[in-house]
């Protein structure tokens, strides 16, 4: 629906109508800047975050701002900036426990032919999941398998629970709202299995003011508190508030761009070859201590696969505080929401040759290519080269100031585990022609159900 709309609109902004609102969507790059020139007060990323989400319902009564930065910022600078640097610290234990993961899910497995056949999205949120639990709230909790269990049921459970909430009249949604919430038992068992964690480490912080030896933590928890402001520091309820809508935010949509992205590695295997030769003669070490820029080859790979199939239809949402106009004339009167056409422009031949076609080494610098590949995958790229974590050329990530602060992680992760399928099994889908992903609203979700053929190649 959106993609029509957006080729009848030829580049003009457009109205789509949602159930509980109307959206204007922006095609081009200079209403896209328009939007992120637009203040906060005005135009806010937080308040379509809190419509999406329900958080005072999903998330234990958090009463969010509608405005982003009330408070501080300690999230945004923990994770552009901490996290991110902490790359090379963490990509190794990253790598060995999805090694490990995988390796188990291969022995439930029985092998015939020295092949299996195993659905992958599953595998693929356990592995995203683990990780991002041991980056955000610390290795040890991440090993509880019932904290787990909840963490990757709450994903579920807020989802469907804010969908409805969202749908209800204003005038019950409290009531209804209150009633779900009674009933979202995942969300009450992380968030109470968080906040010992976090009062401790508040408790920490006080016993280091008086000059006491306490431990050190690497994880989301201590920076967020450490960056949190002197003048009104947050307290522990708030820094779980923030790492449980972080949580719901961060798994999903990277184990989705993931898996989307393997099964293009089994529709394109002729891309095997040179991934594998890319993976092994870099080495590990080396793509950990660039703290994941590392693999050109497979990180045009990643960009085209999330080109082809982004996650998201539209990026840069916000909601209108107050009414806003671009430079055209076309307005949005508060409380509507405006948002940009990531998937329409991402297919359209303003922006890219030949855009249907995939080619899965379109963003490499040429001089990488020729000295690493044949001719014919050589003749494929066209354009200035870039990264999967640019933020310039598309809307994967957003835009400008609010662009995803955790895109270097997300891609560092990602990176590690599609490498590792890669070096460990040949792959197939094992039905090349079915459907592999579904759509609702403005995002698509792969099919549990998908299975791949996994020959582990030393079996070979
Ligand atoms: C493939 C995975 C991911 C994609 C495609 C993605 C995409 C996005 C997009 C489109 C936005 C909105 C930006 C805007 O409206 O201008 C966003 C915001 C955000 N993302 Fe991501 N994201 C991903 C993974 C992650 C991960 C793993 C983290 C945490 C480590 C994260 C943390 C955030 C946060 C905190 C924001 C809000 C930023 C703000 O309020 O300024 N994301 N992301």
């Amino acid at each position: 629906m959106i993609q029509e709309a957006y080729e009848k609109a030829a580049g003009s902004p457009f109205w789509i109508q949602a159930p509980e609102n109307r959206y204007l969507v922006v095609s081009s790059w200079d209403h896209i800047k328009e939007i992120d020139a637009a203040s906060e007060d005005v135009l806010s990323l937080q308040a379509a975050a809190k419509e999406i989400l329900q958080p005072r319902y999903t998330m234990q009564n958090f009463n969010w701002f509608d405005k982003k930065g009330a408070d501080g910022m300690p999230l945004i600078r923990t994770l552009r900036t901490l996290l991110t640097n902490h790359l090379p610290d963490i990509l190794p234990d990253i790598r060995r426990s999805m090694s490990v993961l995988l390796d188990r899910a291969q022995d439930s497995q029985p092998i015939v032919n020295g092949s299996y056949t195993s659905p992958v999205f599953p595998i693929i949120i356990e592995a995203i999941s683990l990780t991002n639990a041991a980056a955000f709230f610390g290795s040890e909790i991440s090993h509880d398998k019932k904290f787990m269990a909840a963490a990757i049921g709450f994903i579920e459970q807020t989802l469907l629970a804010a969908e409805a909430i969202r749908v209800l009249p204003k005038a019950i949604a409290p009531l209804i709202g209150n009633m779900i919430a009674k009933n979202l038992g995942s969300g009450k068992a992380i968030y109470d299995a968080l906040i010992p964690i976090a009062e401790e480490r508040l408790e920490e912080r006080a016993q280091k003011k008086l000059g006491h030896g306490v431990p050190e933590h690497h994880d989301c928890i201590q920076w967020v508190m450490e960056c949190s402001p002197r003048s009104s520091p947050w307290s522990a309820e708030r820094i779980v508030h923030e790492l449980m809508a972080l949580w719901f935010g961060s798994v999903h949509i990277t184990s989705t761009t993931a898996c989307i992205a393997l099964h293009h590695l089994c529709l394109h295997s002729e891309y095997i070859e040179p991934l594998r030769n890319e993976i092994e003669s870099t080495g590990w070490a080396q793509f950990e201590q660039s703290g994941g820029k590392a693999f050109p080859l497979l990180d045009s790979f990643m960009k085209e696969s999330a080109r082809i199939n982004p996650v998201e239809s539209v990026s840069s949402r916000r909601m209108a505080l107050k009414p806003f106009e671009l430079s055209d004339g076309t307005r949005v009167e508060a409380g509507e929401w405006i948002c940009a056409a990531a998937r329409g422009m991402m297919l359209d031949a303003r922006y890219y040759t030949a855009p249907h076609e995939f080619q899965g080494f379109r963003f490499v610098d040429p001089s990488i290519l020729k000295t690493q590949l044949a001719d014919d995958i050589v003749s494929q790229v066209q354009g200035t080269p870039s990264n999967f974590t640019d933020i310039g050329d598309w809307q994967l990530w957003g835009t400008g100031r609010s662009a995803c602060p955790g895109r270097f992680y997300a891609t560092a992760v990602m990176k590690t585990l599609l490498a590792l399928f890669i070096t460990k099994y040949d792959m197939q889908l094992e039905e090349k022609a079915a459907g592999r992903y579904f759509a609702w609203r403005t995002f698509i979700y792969p099919y549990a159900s998908t299975k791949v053929l996994l020959r582990p190649r030393a079996a070979l």
